[in-house]
């Protein structure tokens, strides 16, 4: 198979968690014999830094070019000032509306060799495996917004078409896991969450397989630490699903090993970590690789349909867990960690013990 995939390394850790990936899909392309053709493309602060814009055209147009978009992260400490359109995140929405990128699937899967790493007990996370889907083109982030120096305003706007969409999405996933369905909102104060509750009730007809329950992501956000294991397939709008999967992470150890794939109907989609640029670990070759690793799996999944070899990637990097290998973020006390460069290789030899890197290791 022949694929253009642009990438967009972004800021802070971006370009060191982002070259490993691409290394990870070059020992794939060998081990498979595929051609996967990488086009590189600037966005979020070194974007604003070179063009005055953080998503500019050329970016844009390689995308359009492009089967799949595999992404970093952007941000940092240099752009925190900046006005709000010249901030590196701004970058980020756009694109994802620009593609309609309206579905951020986000899987939190505990692998057994991570159980030490998390702080929860063992007998909470052993069982977990749900995938956050979370709304990617509405709500609070793209609303409407205002600011004087006394007053600010932040509009949260969802459209019938917005909700039922990614309602939809939702419910088929379900349909190939497990078969339950947990919408999240806040139907006790917000008229947004009531529409929303009132079309997963409308959907639920055509879907009489999928068990429903609705919860308020307040108590959501408790039951996800104290009872991760009980859900399957959690839909949700930008916001709460934002913020929910980042407090997932604490269920695997880190954020440095969640994934995501943000789809648009038509299967393509960018790839990218559910952390962002970690600005206080860049640089220094320690950033735990294996989040935008498997972003580059879901990528061959969901993008290429090439199920096999995204399969590869997750068992190799089970594997190297398994042998005891750690970033900084997960080693468990004791147990010496190893950098990006270091364990991502680990990760190559388990593809293909014959693949010779192609990139210079940031
Ligand atoms: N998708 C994106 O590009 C996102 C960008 N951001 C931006 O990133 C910057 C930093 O934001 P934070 O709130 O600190 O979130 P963050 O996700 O960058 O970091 C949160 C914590 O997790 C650690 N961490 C994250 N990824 C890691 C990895 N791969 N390996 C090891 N440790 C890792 C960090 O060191 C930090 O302690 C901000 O400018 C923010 O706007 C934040 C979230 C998403
Ligand atoms: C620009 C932000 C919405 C990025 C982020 O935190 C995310 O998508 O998880
Ligand atoms: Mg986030």
């Amino acid at each position: 198979m022949e694929k253009k995939i642009t990438v967009l390394p972004g800021d802070g850790i971006g370009p060191e968690v982002v070259t490993a990936a691409v290394e990870v899909l070059g020992a794939i392309a060998q081990k498979y014999d595929h051609q996967f053709h990488f086009a590189y493309g600037a966005i979020g602060g070194v974007a604003i830094d070179q063009y005055q814009d953080p998503l500019p055209q050329n970016t844009i147009s390689l995308c359009e070019e492009s089967d799949a978009i595999l992404l970093g992260a952007v941000g940092g400490p240099k752009w925190d000032h900046n006005p709000a359109d010249l901030r590196p995140e701004k970058g980020l929405l756009r694109i994802r509306k620009h593609f309609d990128l309206f579905s951020n699937l986000r899987p939190v899967q505990a692998i057994p060799s991570m159980l030490k790493s998390s702080p929860l007990k063992e007998d909470i996370v052993k069982d977990v495996d749900l995938l956050i889907v979370r709304e990617l083109t509405g709500g609070l982030y793209f609303g409407e917004r205002h600011r004087t120096e006394n007053e600010a305003l932040d509009s949260l706007t969802y459209t019938r078409e917005e909700i039922e969409r990614i309602v939809d999405n939702a419910f088929t996933l379900a349909r190939l896991r497990r078969k339950k369905l947990t919408s999240v909102d806040k139907a006790n104060v917000l008229d947004t969450s009531r529409l929303w509750r009132d079309i997963v009730d409308e959907k639920k007809a055509q879907y009489p397989d999928v068990e429903v329950e609705h919860s308020l992501v307040d108590s959501t956000a408790m039951k996800l630490i104290t009872a991760p294991a009980e859900y399957d397939v959690i839909v949700t709008e930008n916001m709460f699903g934002d913020i929910l999967s980042d407090e997932a992470s604490v269920i695997t150890g880190s954020l440095g090993v969640l994934p995501s794939a943000s789809m648009r109907a038509d299967n393509f989609g960018l790839y990218e970590p559910v952390h962002g640029s970690a600005p206080e670990i860049a640089g220094k070759g320690i950033a735990n690789p294996a989040a935008t690793i498997l972003s580059a799996a879901m990528m061959l999944q969901y993008s290429f349909g090439l199920l096999e070899e995204a399969k590869a990637i997750e068992d190799a990097v089970a594997a190297v867990y398994e042998k005891g290998f750690f970033t900084g973020d997960m080693a468990p006390k004791g147990v010496e960690a190893l950098s990006t460069n270091d364990w991502t290789e680990k990760v190559l030899h388990e593809i293909e013990p014959a693949y010779v890197k192609e990139q210079t290791f940031i």
